[in-house]
């Protein structure tokens, strides 16, 4: 009956090794002593499959369904085989640094595990689906913006190979949902809908920190030792040790991340410790937004009042503070405090290498004799970029393409330099130019020390620096566009994301600087802050 998503058995071993809750109640409320709730989803009134990610479904071995119908009804939650075990888990967390108490899924569940193709279960949840225990006083759904938003950017980000979360599938429920943050003030009704997505597991810091903050040590060790049991098995069996070689490796991971989101100008918005991932995957597509115009002080969260707590350039620092809570979470498991200090240690170790790394590729640079020369090189851009206003994504891929004529002139034309600042710099004073303008003529040295050819060294570049990435606007635009029904743009967008390292010309305005009315307007980032 189930074409195609019973295809495979679910299963879940979350449900089977953890402790949790069986009672059905829904109703929001303290859930102590255990790992996550048994809940239904609860059924909307005419789902209809908006969109679906190929890849993540031939990963799994699913086929696309008809807009309509059995597997669509189980996208959206109104329909729950007898193999789906659907759960919510209970996690804490703290929120702009202050500890929030019992968070939880309360608008997510997952309905277990499926087989993917290459033999490793994938957890598949649900967001929006309807209360849960840990709604508190939300109403657990979630609104066709910010799932649009959810579903382009997870898909996007793994494109630009970025550790994340990934969507399946996007359901419109036919259902309204009322949201009170719209950007003029104003409660009103919006389509509602339901993301799909998936990750092997969506497990977070937070899941550690409420049991430890609870005094729970035998459920905490359990959730301990069932993570890396099933997600670090190359670590061994269980021990105090092992859960130091753990929280560092977690380190190594998230390090990664960031320096990924780092390199293509990503920043999350909300990285509060329930928004991390133990798998160091990019998790919670909120109040995101893609770096335009270079600033290490913007976010695009609006309740990040003054602090900026969560713009770019306080993300390395964030995730550093988030591992310590982690640490802090499993004190009860180790026999010395000192040896969880160290493993944070892997954090920053891991983090400078990968950026100093992902940079060296992005602008094209290899020779080892220039270390010293590299490392000043790549300290001066940042405050080049933030004073020229260059579009970050813009600004690297201009480069890649320059630099054949960077190398074979002894001296910067001007022609090309001005060409280049025009495309990327949202500010047209000149004086505003000058640090870049001197960084790209000791770069332009630098990489006359390369040995390789011009043309191969701008290939390189140019399967580092994205053409396209979704732009705050244009996300902006494919929502508004697929309220009214229209899905060209959603479509378009998936397509172009895919690939966004390749040039395709006939898309080219996607990956134009951004118009001066998306400034002007109260701000996708605005929009996408109620969810
Ligand atoms: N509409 C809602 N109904 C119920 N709970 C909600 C709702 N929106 C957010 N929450 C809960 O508030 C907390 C913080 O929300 P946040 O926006 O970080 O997460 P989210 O986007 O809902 O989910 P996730 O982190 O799973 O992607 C979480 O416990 C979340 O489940």
């Amino acid at each position: 009956m189930l074409q195609p998503l019973d295809k495979a058995l679910f299963q879940n071993s979350f449900v089977e090794q953890m402790r949790g809750e069986a009672s059905m109640d829904q109703s929001p409320r303290q859930v102590p002593g255990y790992h996550y709730s048994r809940v239904l989803p609860t059924p909307v009134a005419d789902p209809q499959l908006l969109a679906w990610s190929e890849e993540v479904a031939a990963f799994l071995g699913l086929e696309r369904p008809p807009e309509r119908g059995p597997a669509v009804d189980a996208l959206a939650g109104n329909l729950v085989t007898e193999t789906m075990k659907p759960f919510a888990a209970r996690y804490g967390g703290h929120q702009f640094g202050n500890w929030a108490g019992q968070l939880g899924d309360g608008r997510a569940m997952s309905l277990g595990e499926l087989m993917a193709t290459d033999g490793t279960p994938w957890e598949i949840q649900l967001k929006g689906a309807g209360p849960t225990p840990y709604s508190r006083r939300a109403d657990g759904r979630a609104v066709l913006r910010s799932s649009v938003r959810e579903f382009l950017c997870s898909e996007a980000m793994h494109h630009l190979g970025v550790p994340t979360t990934r969507a399946l599938s996007l359901v419109r429920t036919g259902d309204e949902v009322v949201r009170d943050m719209f950007y003029d003030g104003n409660a009103r009704p919006e389509p509602g809908a339901v993301v799909a997505r998936v990750a092997p597991t969506f497990v977070r810091f937070g899941n550690f920190q409420i049991l430890a903050a609870h005094g729970e040590k035998d459920n905490l060790q359990a959730l301990a030792d069932y993570v890396i049991r099933r997600y670090y098995p190359e670590l061994g069996a269980p021990s105090p040790a092992v859960y130091v070689q753990w929280l560092e490796e977690v380190c190594r991971r998230t390090a990664v991340m960031i320096a990924h989101w780092q390199s293509v100008g990503f920043v999350h918005g909300v990285m509060n410790t329930d928004n991390m991932s133990i798998l160091g995957l990019t998790i919670d597509y909120g109040p995101y937004g893609w770096l335009e115009p270079y600033d290490p002080d913007w976010t695009p969260n609006t309740t990040d009042f003054g602090g900026r707590r969560y713009a770019f350039g306080q993300q390395p620092r964030v995730a550093l503070w988030n591992l310590m809570m982690l640490a802090q979470a499993l004190i009860p498991l180790v026999e010395d405090v000192q040896t969880l200090r160290a493993a944070l240690d892997q954090y920053v170790a891991t983090l400078n290498e990968t950026q100093h790394r992902l940079m060296l590729r992005k602008l094209g640079l290899t020779a080892q004799t220039a270390a010293e020369e590299d490392a000043a090189l790549l300290g001066a851009l940042p405050e080049a970029l933030a004073e020229a206003e260059a579009d970050m994504t813009l600004f690297f891929r201009h480069l890649s393409h320059a630099t054949p004529s960077l190398i074979s002139h002894p001296a910067i034309e001007e022609a090309v330099l001005q060409e280049l600042l025009e495309a990327v710099s949202y500010m047209d004073a000149p004086e505003k130019h000058q640090k870049l303008r001197q960084w790209l003529g000791q770069y332009a040295a630098r990489l006359r020390q390369e040995t390789a050819a011009p043309e191969e060294i701008r290939a390189g570049m140019l399967a580092a620096n994205p053409k396209y990435v979704l732009r705050n606007y244009l996300a902006q635009q494919a929502i508004e566009a697929a309220e009214t029904g229209d899905l060209t743009l959603l479509n378009r967008l998936m397509l172009v994301l895919k690939t966004p390292f390749d040039e395709q010309p006939e898309h080219d305005e996607l990956a134009a600087k951004r118009p001066d009315w998306a400034r002007e307007k109260p701000g996708s980032a605005t929009l996408s802050c109620s969810s």
